[in-house]
């Protein structure tokens, strides 16, 4: 898939009256041969996108238990090219479209040139890499843009109004609207204003915004999601397929709009 597909994907969820849903998980985590049937069994629970990560030895933005996550599919010896290869092995057989979050050293490492390659013959729609700054995304992005592969920007709760004109100008694939300050992980509340902050970004964005951070209940979906195009949840996700409870996923995604 490419990001005009996924851009389809979104304008499809929007039209069945829903709001976009995207499940983070890491890659390796109880193995990589498990990759195949977790995205199967996430399209079954009703998830829009799906956000891989890549394991990573210096993750600074993971919460605990993305860390941890992070550490056993490190134990498991899984690299960035061996996530893209295996994608690549069955991307025929998924439907969702597919991001992948990874920091900027292994793309150095590989070379941004052959991770977009790689990215490419995976089926990937988008990128995120969080240690990247707009300012210094040129590199990255233009080896992506060749093969119709967006690179995701971030809107932060301490984004200026001025900031945020300039990431939402020439935006792609959708923007990751950070809802606290901090790192990732479950959390009990949000601020009070920002449903408005989201609602602001919204009326900004030409591409979807999709809230993200300390989303861990269907309650908190429809809240966040009311105000903007969906949200991102990762850690609940990881979470539950750590212990063999992915079948309750399903209950953390909203359905349509309204109808309980
Ligand atoms: O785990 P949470 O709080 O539900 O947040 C999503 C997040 O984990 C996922 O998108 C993510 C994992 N690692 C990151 C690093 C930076 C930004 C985002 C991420």
């Amino acid at each position: 898939m490419t990001k005009h597909k996924m851009a389809e994907t979104f304008a499809q969820v929007k039209e069945e009256g829903k709001k976009a849903f995207t499940a983070y998980i890491m890659a390796g985590d109880g193995g990589l041969h498990m990759l195949k049937e977790t995205i199967l069994l996430l399209e079954d629970a009703g998830v829009t996108v799906v956000e891989i990560g890549i394991p990573f030895s210096d993750p600074v933005a993971d919460g605990p238990v993305i860390q941890e996550a992070g550490k056993r599919a490190l134990a498991e010896k899984v690299t960035l090219q061996e996530v893209l290869a295996e994608l690549a092995s069955f991307k025929d057989d998924i439907s969702i479209p597919v991001v992948i979050m990874t920091y900027a050293n292994p793309v150095f490492k590989l070379g941004a040139e052959t991770f977009a390659d790689q990215c490419a013959a995976a089926g990937v729609s988008g990128v995120i890499i969080p240690d990247v700054p707009m300012e210094e995304e040129t590199e990255f992005k233009e080896p992506l843009t060749k093969h119709d592969i967006a690179l995701i920007r971030f809107v932060t709760l301490t984004s200026s109004d001025e900031r945020i004109d300039e990431t939402v100008d020439g935006a792609e694939g959708f923007i990751y609207a950070v809802t606290v300050n901090g790192i990732t992980g479950a959390r009990a509340g949000f601020a009070g204003d920002l449903s408005a902050h989201l609602a602001r970004i919204t009326e900004k964005s030409p591409v979807p915004v999709l809230a993200g951070f300390g989303v861990s209940s269907k309650e908190q979906a429809e809240i966040l999601g009311a105000a903007c195009d969906g949200v991102i949840v990762g850690s609940k996700i990881v979470s539950l397929l750590h212990e063999g409870r992915g079948q309750e996923i399903k209950e953390l995604v909203p359905g349509k709009v309204g109808v309980k």
